[in-house]
């Protein structure tokens, strides 16, 4: 579905994402590493957001269709949804006006209805501002305005980040059903626990590269790769 080939990603002249290669196919991806190897740049990279002044080289093809270093509306146009850090909403706008101004139309798969349905919460939210929202339903909303985009693969950046765990629970399980219904899907996640329900495939960043490529069920019975990779105490450690 997504293949990234050779990819490089500049801040200025400070070169961050060094040749990076990586296939996507039906099945999930985790992309793990320690803090500043890259990850958030690749997402950027990917979704053509990395802003003025900055650069990006190499091949990005959705469905044979070359992305690579497109601007970010032909990139969502193509099919590729970004989910980013930090949910980015805007408080002048209400949850309603967030998902009417990405344009959907009424014929398109995703429409703000349909987002509504699958985050009824939202709904009861549609007049409130979007950063009066809390931090789940901050997620909600900046993953509808993605869906809205009708994404053939959805790019998200640290979706647990900041949330209750009962929140990303349930989450887990939205995402799981998107995936399971036939969207690709690229999840950058710092926790462990949440990285390793969401792909069995695990990406690992180190330096601007990818380094290594793990499986959910290696990490999880190796401490020491928990440590190597993530740079944190393992999970049983933690608990
Ligand atoms: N806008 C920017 N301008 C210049 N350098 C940047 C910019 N954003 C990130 N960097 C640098 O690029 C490198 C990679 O950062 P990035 O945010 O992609 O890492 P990350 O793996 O997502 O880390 P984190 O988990 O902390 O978000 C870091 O050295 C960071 O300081």
């Amino acid at each position: 579905m997504l293949e990234v080939t050779g990819l490089n990603a500049y801040y200025g002249t400070a070169h961050v994402l060094q040749d990076v290669s990586l296939t996507l196919g039906a099945e999930p991806v985790a992309l793990i590493g320690r803090n500043g190897m890259g990850k958030s740049t690749l997402c950027k990279a990917l979704s053509g957001v990395l802003g003025p002044g900055n650069r990006v080289t190499g091949s990005v093809r959705l469905e044979g269709e070359e992305l690579g270093g497109k601007p970010a509306h032909r990139i969502a146009k193509a099919g590729i949804g970004y989910v980013p850090q930090g949910r980015r909403l805007f408080q002048s706008l209400t949850v309603d006006e967030h998902l009417l101004i990405v344009g959907a139309r009424r014929d398109d798969a995703w429409t703000p209805e349909r987002v509504y349905e699958l985050f009824p919460r939202l709904a009861e939210r549609k007049h409130v501002s979007g950063t009066s929202l809390s931090g789940g339903e901050q997620e909600m909303l900046s993953i509808g305005r993605a869906l809205l985009t009708n994404p053939k693969v959805l790019v998200m950046d640290e979706p647990s980040e900041g949330l209750a765990p009962t929140v990303v629970e349930t989450l887990i399980e939205t995402i799981k059903d998107l995936a399971a219904a036939g969207m690709g899907l690229l999840v950058v996640e710092q926790n462990l626990g949440v990285a390793t329900s969401l792909a069995e495939r695990v990406v690992v960043m180190v330096s601007g590269s990818v380094a290594t490529e793990t499986t959910s069920q290696d990490l999880l019975s190796d401490p020491e790769q928990q440590k190597r990779f993530l740079g944190v105490e393992p999970l049983a450690e933690a608990a």
